[in-house]
């Protein structure tokens, strides 16, 4: 499709174009039409054949000059709303603000023991959660499978949408579980051990498991030991057996199974790690039950190549062969930097994890990394989630630093698909009010870039693999240019498979995307992506048919209302629909 499309005019029933064969830029042949006042309807139909490779575009507006669409069409009352779904706080959301103050980036929420009640997780969801993660690096399965239910619950009970995201606990290096203390302090010099004996009658006094069993050989005497990636340090003093002994240089809080990484002159020893797998016979186990749970995303910690993936993936369509599990890379390891392209290339989604990032780059090197990971990403048109320390000091305190905000702020400006809370949310003393932070830090982000118009375009290469593919991408280009270029309301997709919905997500278009989907699955899916709003419906073929139906669905319930504009692509009917709500 090297050469310009083909554009011409028509009304839509009728196949005699008004203008035929032209080749007139989209943007002239729609402006044409952003000047009329009356009920506009506008459709670009993009047709191509095998034998006519090249599509012809046929433009048609039936509002020009008349209010043909109510005439031809009177759309019918249909009383029955419930046959769309949507999230009741987006609902409720879109009701009070309107289109343009919808949040655009989505919201995961770790939940611990300080959010793991019914009550915890529904003040959760009405504070905007999107994606409920459990770490299985903490709990036990039957803990885990309880949450899920919990969540599960709220949705069917009380109309939320919440995603489960699985993340596995990997095969790197932690420590165990404080003999069931929550925490304990490392002082300035104090000498501590590090063990990979089992303790049957309890912990020693500063002693540390390690899960490790080659710890003890591995390490050397001079090594640094770094816990959660330097927020506590130790120099390996002596090593005695199966112990090691330590001296704490700088102090802090452990915490239950905290990351270990061992650094010799200056650099990470990563010879012995490197050998563990990056999915463990601990996690596969993990893994089935979150096949048989039904998570909607599976997050992978340490993926060190693109082949782990593919394994992981292809065993998810064996073991459950309806689900679309997502499979999303956590980028928190050396390997994963240098593999980057083709393990995000791979999965459904990344994340950039910085904590464990962080503990095995220099921290100053994190920034540019996370630039790169979000860049990546949105070019290979997969959802990226930026994670691990944005609220760190809300553990402990009610309000956030000015620098968290500003971290949280710059996460937003590079429009990552989806920000997370950790320990704030697990085990923090203020869940809600973190939660509430990054709300309106990402709504107020949003706004200002909006209405600066300060998004730099970013450069989209082509990503299709056939050419149905390429179609479906230049319609999204094309439709999220539309929108911007005529300042529409919203912009609807149709969308079986939700591939639509993330071409038009990827574009980071001005106005939300309605997501219309015919699966709860694919519907939770899309929970994770920029700037849509999923709903569930069931839809055919026919599109005016479909519209007709939305329209009157969504203003029954008060979430649009005459005179909006939108513009409708599906991946039915390869065409860009714009029009007024009638
Ligand atoms: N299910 C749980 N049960 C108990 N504590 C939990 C649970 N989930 C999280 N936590 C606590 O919250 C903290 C932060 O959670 P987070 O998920 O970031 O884990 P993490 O240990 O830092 O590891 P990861 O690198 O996998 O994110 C944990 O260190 C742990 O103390
Ligand atoms: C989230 C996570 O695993 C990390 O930041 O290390
Ligand atoms: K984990
Ligand atoms: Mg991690």
């Amino acid at each position: 499709m090297a050469q310009a499309l083909n554009l011409s005019i028509s009304t839509s029933h009728s196949p005699k174009p008004l203008i035929s064969r032209r080749s007139t830029p989209f943007a002239t042949a729609i402006s044409r039409f952003s000047l009329n006042k009356n009920p506009i309807k506008t459709s670009l139909f993009i047709r191509a054949s095998a034998s006519d490779p090249n599509p012809s575009i046929l433009t048609s507006d039936n509002g020009v000059g008349s209010s043909a669409v109510q005439e031809r069409a009177p759309f019918p009352l249909v009383s029955d709303s419930s046959s769309i779904e949507v999230d009741a706080v987006t609902e409720a959301e879109l009701k009070e603000n309107g289109f343009r103050s919808t949040r655009r980036t989505k919201l995961i929420c770790t939940i611990g023991p300080a959010t793991c009640k019914p009550e915890q997780l529904e003040a959760l969801a009405v504070g905007g959660m999107n994606v409920a993660r459990i770490n299985m690096c903490h709990g036990t399965r039957e803990w885990h499978r309880e949450v899920i239910q919990r969540v599960r619950r709220l949705n069917e009970e009380k109309g939320y949408a919440v995603a489960i995201m699985m993340d596995t606990e990997g095969s790197e290096i932690h420590m165990g579980d404080l003999g069931g203390a929550s925490s304990a302090k490392a002082e300035d010099g104090e000498i501590w051990t590090f063990s990979v004996r089992a303790f049957d009658s309890g912990l020693p006094e500063r002693t540390i498991n390690v899960n490790y069993d080659g710890f003890a050989e591995d390490v050397k005497v001079g090594d640094e030991l770094l816990v959660d990636g330097g927020m506590v340090r130790f120099e390996v003093i002596e090593k005695i057996g199966p112990d090691v002994k330590c001296r704490c240089t700088d102090p802090g809080l452990l915490l239950p199974r905290a990351n270990l990484t061992f650094w010799r002159d200056g650099s990470l020893v990563r010879e012995r790690n490197a050998m563990l797998p990056t999915i463990s016979s601990k996690d596969w186990l993990d893994i089935d039950f979150g096949i048989a749970e039904g998570v909607d995303f599976l997050a992978i910690s340490f993926v060190k190549s693109a082949e782990v993936i593919k394994h992981l993936k292809s065993y998810i369509q064996a073991r459950a062969r309806d689900s679309d599990i997502s499979v999303i890379a956590k980028i928190e390891s050396i390997d994963s930097l240098r593999n980057l392209e083709e393990i995000i290339q791979a999965s459904d989604g990344a994340m950039v994890a910085r904590g464990d990032l962080g503990a095995q780059i220099p921290l100053e090197q994190v920034p540019s990394e996370q630039q790169k990971i979000v860049q990546v990403c949105r070019q290979l048109n997969k959802p990226v989630i930026v994670a691990s320390q944005l609220l760190e000091s809300m553990i402990e305190y009610p309000t956030p630093t000015r620098a968290e905000v500003a971290d949280v702020s710059e996460a937003v400006r590079q429009r990552a698909d989806a920000l997370m809370l950790s320990g704030e949310s697990a085990m923090g003393q203020f869940p809600e009010k973190a939660l509430t932070v990054l709300r309106s830090v990402s709504l107020r982000i949003e706004k200002w870039w909006r209405e600066e118009k300060l998004h730099e375009a970013m450069e989209l290469p082509g990503i299709a693999s056939s050419f149905a593919d390429r179609i479906s991408e230049e319609i999204c280009n094309s439709a999220a240019k539309m929108a911007n270029n005529l300042e529409v309301d919203a912009i609807f997709v149709y969308t079986k498979t939700g591939h639509m919905a993330s071409l038009l997500s990827r574009c980071r278009p001005d106005c939300p995307i309605f997501a219309f989907t015919t699966t709860t699955s694919v519907r939770r899916r899309l929970n994770l992506q920029w700037g849509l709003i999923p709903f569930r419906l069931s839809f055919s073929d026919d599109m005016e048919s479909n519209l007709n139906k939305t329209f009157s669905l969504l203003k029954a319930r008060g979430m649009i209302k005459s005179g909006d504009l939108v513009i409708s692509v599906s991946d039915m009917l390869q065409s860009i629909q714009v029009m007024n709500v009638p």
